[in-house]
């Protein structure tokens, strides 16, 4: 069964200066285990495919499953996680309460709480700042924080949209290696929206390039990287190969029209 399988799925916003199509004709499978990226202009519709997948945004026509059930329920079944742009962490909470606060929300014993509260902030490398406040902590670990508070519900599936753009590029790349270590060791579903050519390639085993506004699907390409990678491989020929072939796939799509 596939993690995330859409058909023909369409999505037209309506707006006080009329329709804006932001989806057109989308098929689209992500099997289990696949580290799948959007990459795509701004405004190409690559926020709203993932908010359709979490059930944030209602598909005008076509037809969308998640774990094979409809986005309502696998969102009620907590089947996902999500974690933002911006790490979202409520100031007011130490980073052990704000990774806590959806497994409150499910009602979990506080026994089962720590036990996850330990379990993913070692995960992500954050272990001794359970009693730190996110200002206490850097752009690259508060959003470290958010990553555990996502997997904190055990979701087979992680939605992930541009978790790392607002970092500065050394601690990008730093993240982006503990994020490979991470899907390695857990064997989650990652979907992760980016523009960025090199972070997409680095991650994913499948990327999916996306045409401006109505969004498509242009092109999806698939990758070899071994799995076990470090930055290093950014310099390989095999990298650079398909870097280039995302390159073109961008440009190909491109209408330059508006
Ligand atoms: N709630 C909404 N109402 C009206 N239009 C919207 C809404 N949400 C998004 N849009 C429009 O839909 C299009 C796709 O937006 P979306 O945020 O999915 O693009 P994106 O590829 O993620 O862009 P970026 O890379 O800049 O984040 C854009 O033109 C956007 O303005």
């Amino acid at each position: 069964m596939s993690v995330v399988a859409a058909k023909n799925l369409s999505l037209t916003f309506q707006t006080n200066d009329g329709p804006v199509h932001a989806l057109s004709e989308i098929d689209l499978t992500v099997e289990r285990g696949e580290f799948v990226s959007f990459i795509g202009p701004s405004g190409c519709g690559k926020t709203t495919l993932l908010r359709v997948i979490a059930d944030l945004e209602q598909p005008t026509s076509g037809a969308i499953t998640v774990n094979g059930v409809s986005p309502d329920e696998a969102r009620r079944s907590r089947a996902y996680g999500y974690v933002f742009q911006a790490a979202a962490l409520y100031p007011w909470r130490t980073i052990a309460r704000n990774v806590a606060l959806p497994l409150e929300i499910m009602g979990l014993s506080k026994a089962e709480q720590q036990a996850r509260i330990d379990k993913n902030l070692a995960l992500v490398n954050l272990t001794g700042f359970e009693r730190k406040f996110p200002w206490q902590l850097s752009g690259g670990m508060q959003q470290r924080a958010s990553i555990a508070r996502a997997l904190a519900v055990e979701p087979d599936l992680l939605l992930m949209d541009e978790p790392f753009g607002a970092l500065d590029e050394i601690v990008r790349d730093h993240l982006n290696e503990q994020l490979l270590q991470l899907w390695d060791k857990t064997g989650k579903t990652v979907i992760f929206v980016t523009h960025s050519i090199p972070e997409a390639v680095f991650l994913s085993s499948r990327i999916v390039v996306m045409s401006p506004r109505p969004g498509r699907v242009h092109e999806v390409i698939e990758s070899n990287l071994p799995r076990d990678r470090t930055l290093d491989i950014r310099e390989t020929p095999e990298f650079l190969k398909i870097a280039h072939r995302v390159r073109e796939g961008l440009r190909a799509g491109h209408s330059y029209d508006d």
